[in-house]
């Protein structure tokens, strides 16, 4: 690998701009935003740095080519070209995962067939051994992602995503991904250093990724990267992170904060604190059964309010009616004063019927859905102007209680 070398992060539609501020924090050098990721430069230490210690990043991808690529040939024969015997040895297994974008071909399998045939041939003439595929724990990820007539190769520095931190024993019903969960932080300006209430924590995954913040905890700390078991860089990698690791591990931090969540739901608050205790976070964050509509008295005088309250179609709730009369009735509850409230929302009827208008907003998606990410801010005296506009959106405004929408109310 030369001594600096192009990569390409992938992360959620709509949180790019976090991702480039985060690089940028990480030493990456002429950072270029695009549609669902963030191009750079970076050094092979850089590199690794990113892996260690990105919170939004989802893959980092070595790009190999892209390449005109017209039917099954076509396909086959593009992959044939790329030079494997540099990346691949006969004892180095491998995986293609493949993905499709306006093709002619309908299934992603077919294409990676196709580029696994034309990897394993082109090893065989070249080298006179095939190497095998081991599509659980490959040393070297190939991602390949046809977009019409275009082949694109890369190399997954990472191989499993990065949002596998290692801490998710009990999923629960609609998780966020750990790493929009991460941007969803960065964006509403958390730094670890503000006391920080989930009311609706789900599985816990916005509260964890908090409680590593505030530890100032790198978030690929208990995970490897495919990268250290590739052929001609691995054993370099594999010593240039386990210096960064010791360097993470020493200097973590004590949480001066507190970090609270409530659920209603029994099992989701079972899965939540199987999920911190597996994150090594149970001293860190407290968690209890409770209605977000009816909040308690929180920790601090401030902080942030952080939650992703149901949507209605993933989580039944009687309908849209019935999400209305709840997100009124949230929006009085989390109206408490000197606390800024951030909420994810993938149901537009939120926004109506909380009755506070948002100072900053961004659309992104979480997973297929079309989601809003709304911020509020402080209720009552505490009302210093904290949040200032984000990325592409509006111009800030103030938070005016708006007619309240009575239950059933629909929007006019
Ligand atoms: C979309 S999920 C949150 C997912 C969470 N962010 C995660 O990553 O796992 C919404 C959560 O709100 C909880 N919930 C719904 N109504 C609630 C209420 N009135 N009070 C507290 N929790 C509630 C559900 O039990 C569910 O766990």
């Amino acid at each position: 690998m030369a001594e600096r070398i192009a990569l390409f992060a992938t992360t959620t539609r709509g949180t790019e701009d976090l991702l480039a501020d985060e690089l940028k924090e990480l030493g990456a050098r002429r950072i270029r935003q695009d549609r669902g990721g963030v191009r750079f430069m970076a050094s092979l230490d850089e590199a690794l740095k990113v892996c260690l210690w990105s919170r939004i990043a989802m893959r980092v991808l070595y790009p190999l080519g892209a390449f005109e690529a017209r039917g099954a040939q076509g396909l086959y024969d593009a992959a044939r070209g790329v030079p494997w015997e540099e990346h691949l040895t006969p004892t180095t297994t491998f995986a293609v995962d493949a993905t499709l974008k306006d093709s002619e071909h309908s299934h992603s399998g077919f294409v990676a067939l196709k580029v696994k045939d034309a990897i394993v041939d082109r090893m065989r003439d070249v080298v006179g051994t095939r190497p095998d595929v081991d599509t659980k724990n490959p040393d070297v990820s190939v991602v390949a992602h046809l977009s019409r007539d275009t082949l694109s190769l890369s190399l997954d520095l990472c191989g499993e995503p990065l949002h596998r931190r290692g801490y998710r024993v009990r999923p629960t019903v609609a998780p966020l991904k750990e790493t929009l969960a991460a941007a969803i932080l960065r964006a509403a300006r958390y730094t670890g250093d503000e006391a920080l209430v989930d009311p609706m924590c789900g599985s816990g995954t916005l509260l964890i990724e908090a409680g590593m913040m505030a530890r100032r905890r790198a978030p690929g700390l208990n995970r490897d990267f495919a990268v250290e078991r590739w052929p001609e860089l691995g054993a370099r990698a594999k010593e240039l992170l386990a210096d960064m690791r010791a360097d993470a591990r020493r200097d973590e931090r004590k949480v001066e904060v507190p970090l609270w969540g409530f659920d209603k739901d029994p099992e989701a608050l079972d899965a939540a604190q199987r999920n911190v205790r597996a994150a090594r976070l149970s001293e860190e964050i407290t968690l209890a059964e409770g209605d977000a509509t009816k909040l308690p008295p929180l920790p601090a005088s401030s902080g942030l309010i952080l939650t992703n309250p149901p949507y209605g179609d993933r989580i039944g709730t009687g309908g849209q009616k019935g999400m209305k009369s709840f997100y009124y009735k949230l929006g009085e509850s989390l109206r408490v004063p000197g606390w800024r409230v951030w909420v994810l929302s993938g149901n537009p009827a939120f926004e109506s019927a909380f009755h506070a208008r948002p100072s900053a907003r961004r659309d992104l998606m979480n997973g297929p859905i079309d989601c809003t990410l709304l911020g509020y801010r402080p209720s009552g005296g505490g009302g210093e102007d904290s949040e200032a506009p984000l990325g592409a959106s509006h111009e800030p405004v103030d938070v005016a209680p708006v007619r309240p929408q009575h239950e059933g109310e629909e929007d006019r």
